[in-house]
């Protein structure tokens, strides 16, 4: 072969990559090394912390590696061997789970500890920078705006569209026959069209088939995410946009987005015609919006005998007296946004999106788990079903009469059982923070460095022997009023607790109340497997893998005595 000037190589362009190779690997140690002393005091603190071994660089990610049931019984399994905390290394990022409630509290009661760690990042591009993932100064002022729509004045109002979707549900229940079927179809669908009907305000006979399909793309999505969350390399958004998942995510995303927008406009459109709202007449001013300002966040009061899920010794800003609210108090959280935006520049369209987006998911996915286990675990233990079958006979008799809010205060072994469910297969297992400073726990001589992504371990810290001495059996018991009282008060957070606590933790549980009530006034539930044959997935929200498989028989009310 001749050399001809194209292919003879310049040496002044042989020289200048030789000195770029040259010099590239010493930088690189340069670099290197720099990296590892700036996180010498991460490395040290770390050290400190008990956890599985792992792989030198790769540290534990081969444990997060697999299917999502196999993860979930790997990272369980691995952390029965630390008993307070466990952390691992996914390579050079620290993750430390928390499942001492001393230790809860202290992440969780945090006003400092509320950013959220840079896995929730993968939901922007669905929840843009709605209340689950904001931090600072936005988050704080939508979370004044947003949790007022949640507390029980405004909840009470949705009593008969709960009943009458409840109503809804039986119906289409009843055509599942003798059959074994997946519940969690039904209760997701019902969830989205709950929460359409009441916190969006949109009519069921406006709403089309929509519903469905958007429980669907939102539980597709969440495989998305979970993917991402244990992929080192799809964690990278270059990455990520070459592969099959990013283009079946603007898929999905289409369906999701389209029924919010749809929501939106079509709210708007009342809005103008001045069909909108809980109480129509209802007018948002300036003393309101001022006074939402000065709703305190702790250490307020809440209904007697009624927990809403949370150990009573807790109080969150949902806790605030009726009176504390002001004269908007009954407008319900799509009308009360819409209202805000043509008052003033409080929020944004797009941001009033981003909430619209966050509610929907934060709303629907955890209650149609919740729900699914809840009928689960009836089908189990049928001695348990019974008393709750008692307590509804008891209140309703053989009425087909619609719930009110007292009787829900008087389903009192209803909620045990609904604590109990929400103890043993909490809808989101795990709480994760983003550290920007250390640490100190009080579970031991333990300081979570600056830098470590903090979880709490909901699932773990429910199942802790030393808080709860049979954890693994089903036990309504665990909530008796004299067992809550000598727990400690974050020894059950599914709702989490404190400033970042769940705004839709009153909704969720007067909600599930009415639904599974009306639903055990209905039928008897059945299930031919056991607790242990359950194959859970934590795909964000904790799941069975094989389905909520479970069989119905319709029952004989009994009449009052
Ligand atoms: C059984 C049902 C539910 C459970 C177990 C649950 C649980 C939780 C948990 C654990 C968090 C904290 C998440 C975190 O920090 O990463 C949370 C936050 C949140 N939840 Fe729920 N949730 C439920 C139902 C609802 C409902 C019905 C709504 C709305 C209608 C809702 C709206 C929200 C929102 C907006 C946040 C973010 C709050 C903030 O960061 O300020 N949730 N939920």
């Amino acid at each position: 072969m001749t050399l001809t000037k194209d292919t003879m190589a310049d040496p002044a362009i042989i020289s200048a990559t030789s000195v770029f190779y040259f010099l590239l690997l010493p930088t690189l140690l340069l670099w290197f090394i720099y990296w590892r002393l700036s996180r010498r005091r991460l490395y040290e603190l770390a050290e400190r912390i008990p956890g599985p071994k792992g792989h030198p660089i790769i540290g534990n990610l081969l444990d997060v590696i697999g299917s999502s049931a196999t993860v979930f019984k790997c990272v369980v399994s691995k952390s029965m061997n630390f008993p307070n905390l466990a952390k691992i290394w996914i390579g050079p990022r620290l993750v430390v789970f928390l499942y001492d409630p001393r230790d809860v509290e202290i992440i969780l009661s945090s006003q400092v500890y509320i950013d959220k760690s840079p896995e929730y990042e993968f939901f922007k591009p669905w929840l843009g920078d709605g209340l689950l993932i904001s931090t600072g100064r936005k988050w704080r002022s939508h979370r004044k705006l947003i949790a007022p729509t949640f507390h029980l004045n405004v909840l009470k109002g949705f009593i008969d569209l709960f009943n009458e979707n409840s109503r809804h549900v039986v119906a289409k229940l009843k055509a599942e026959g003798s059959k074994t079927f997946d519940a969690h179809d039904h209760m997701s669908e019902a969830t989205v069209e709950i929460l359409l009907e009441t916190a969006m305000g949109v009519s069921k006979k406006t709403q089309d088939k929509s519903g469905y399909e958007y429980a669907l793309a939102v539980m597709k999505m969440c495989d998305i995410l979970h993917v991402r969350h244990r992929s080192i390399f799809l964690r990278s958004e270059f990455l990520f946009t070459l592969t099959k998942y990013y283009k079946q995510q603007g898929r999905l995303l289409d369906i999701i987005h389209g029924l919010t927008t749809k929501v939106i406009k079509k709210k708007k459109e009342a809005l103008e015609k001045g069909t909108a709202g809980i109480i129509p007449s209802a007018k948002i001013n300036e003393a309101y919006l001022k006074k939402l300002d000065s709703v305190p966040t702790t250490e307020t009061a809440s209904v007697d005998g009624l927990s809403f899920g949370q150990s009573s010794g807790l109080k969150d800003d949902l806790d605030v007296e009726e009176n504390d609210i002001g004269e908007k108090k009954r407008l319900a959280f799509l009308d009360l946004l819409l209202e805000s935006a043509r008052n003033g520049a409080l929020i944004s369209d797009t941001e009033i999106k981003e909430q619209v987006d966050t509610i929907m998911f934060e709303g629907h996915d955890t209650t149609a788990a919740a729900s699914s286990f809840f009928l689960s675990l009836m089908g189990i233990h049928q001695k348990i079903q019974d008393r709750v079958i008692q307590e509804l006979d008891e209140i309703f008799g053989d009425s087909d009469r619609p719930a009110t809010f007292q009787d829900t205060l008087e389903m009192k072994y209803l909620e045990r059982c609904m604590m109990e469910t929400l103890r043993m297969f909490p809808p989101v297992p795990i709480i994760a923070r983003q550290l920007t400073e250390d640490v100190k726990l009080a579970s031991g001589d333990y300081t979570v460095p600056a830098g470590a992504t903090v979880t709490v371990a909901t699932y773990k810290l429910h199942r802790n022997p030393s808080i709860y001495p049979n954890p693994d059996i089903f036990d309504p018991d665990n909530f008796l009023p004299e067992r809550q009282a000598n727990r400690h008060y974050y020894a059950f957070v599914p709702f989490s607790a404190g400033p970042r606590s769940c705004v839709g933790r009153k909704y969720a549980m007067l909600k599930l109340k009415i639904l599974l009530s009306t639903i055990l006034r209905n039928f008897r539930v059945y299930s031919d497997l056991t607790e242990k044959d359950f194959q859970l997935q934590a795909d964000i929200i904790l799941k069975r893998e094989e389905g909520f498989r479970v069989r119905l028989a319709p029952r004989q009310r009994t009449a009052k005595a």
